[in-house]
């Protein structure tokens, strides 16, 4: 089993947890991350992957979405095992002293544990009408996997927001037909999206919420109702894509007996938390003057990770080589 016991495993694959999986790597630690979501970029993938961010050191402007591709192919340098789609849930500690973490679908063990959770586990937001969960995955989707998927498909997308007009956009060239559906007149996206939306062949509907859907082993059909109104449509789909946003929620984290002050962990200027051999960093960490901002995350990763690599090995130094002396490829 000492095959499957990492040095270091990060919970949550926002910008702070690939950055820290880098930086364990660099200093020369075996790194496990593990995400709630089937992909990596925290935030910055579920809520705003199109938006510029102007406050990072060295880009003067980058996507989110850039930066987290840049982050994992950072990462990537020392091959860390990336879990996707697995939310953590208990953590025990065994007999010698290394922890055994377990999720919604694996155990998973490890010397030392960095939470670079966030705001919690990220889910969709869900539709809930009728009876929509049972159509998960089959024809109801929170997430798009392979556009290709939908080809000459009637998708009908709920929301919005960046995601919903986005795939809507993106759908179009692919699918038969896309008819996008949002509670308000007003979307939610960048201006230059709604542009296209509005010059494209999508069937926009709106102020339209679903009120029920029809079907026996798939929906076959969704009925809208005009919100404020009395206007009622009844369409036919292929396939049903909700793009309602995310829900976090720290979860059964705040049961592992560790210190929390108003939803963070409270940790100390090594990124200890009260718990031994357990770090937090990025939004998900406090202490006094604490602000939760990426940058911040990014320095708060490499000291935890330093001061883990001395945890497992005390005779490791806290303060690290320069990466200028590393020998890569
Ligand atoms: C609209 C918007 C704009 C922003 N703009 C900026 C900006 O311009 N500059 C800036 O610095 N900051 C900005 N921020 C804030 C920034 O996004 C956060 O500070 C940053 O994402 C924090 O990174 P993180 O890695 O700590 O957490 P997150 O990005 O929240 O990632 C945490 C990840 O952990 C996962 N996770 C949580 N619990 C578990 C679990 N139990 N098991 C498995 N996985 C788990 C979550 O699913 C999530 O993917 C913005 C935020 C928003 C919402």
């Amino acid at each position: 089993m000492t095959e499957n016991i990492y040095d270091v495993t990060i919970i949550g694959a926002g910008p702070v947890g690939l950055f820290t999986a880098f930086y364990g790597g660099m200093r020369q630690a075996s790194v496990k991350i593990i995400e709630s979501l089937p992909h990596t970029g925290g935030q910055l993938t579920a809520l705003y992957p199109e938006k510029d961010i102007y406050d990072i050191a060295g880009f003067p402007k980058v996507r989110a979405q850039e930066l987290v591709d840049n982050l994992v192919e950072q990462a990537n340098l020392f091959d860390p095992a990336i879990v996707l789609g697995q939310a953590i849930e208990t953590v025990e500690r065994l007999d010698d002293g290394t922890f055994k973490l377990t999720s919604d679908k694996e155990v998973h063990y490890t010397k030392t544990i960095i939470i670079t959770a966030g705001n919690g586990a990220f889910q969709p937001r869900r539709l809930n009408v009728g009876d929509s969960e049972q159509y998960e995955g089959v024809n109801l989707h929170y997430h798009v996997k392979d556009m290709n998927q939908y080809k000459d498909q009637n998708v009908m997308l709920l929301g919005g927001g960046d995601s919903a007009v986005d795939w809507a956009l993106m759908l179009e060239p692919i699918a038969k037909k896309v008819t996008l559906v949002h509670r308000r007149d007003k979307f939610r996206a960048h201006e230059h999206s709604v542009e296209k939306l509005m010059a494209s062949n999508i069937d926009v509907l709106t102020p339209f919420v679903p009120v029920n859907i029809e079907g026996t082993n798939k929906i076959d059909k969704v009925v809208l109702e005009e919100v404020k109104g009395d206007r009622k449509i009844e369409l036919e789909v292929d396939s049903v894509l909700c793009n309602y946003g995310f829900i976090s929620s720290l979860g059964p984290i705040k049961d592992w007996g560790l210190e929390i002050e108003k939803n963070s962990i409270v940790v100390n200027s090594k990124m200890e938390t009260n718990i031994k051999g357990i770090y937090a960093a990025g939004d998900i960490c406090t202490y006094p003057g604490k602000v939760k901002l990426i940058a911040t995350g990014f320095g708060e990763g490499p000291t935890a990770i330093n001061n883990a690599k001395q945890y497992i090995d005390p005779k490791a130094r806290i303060q690290p080589k320069h990466s200028t002396s590393m020998e890569l490829l």
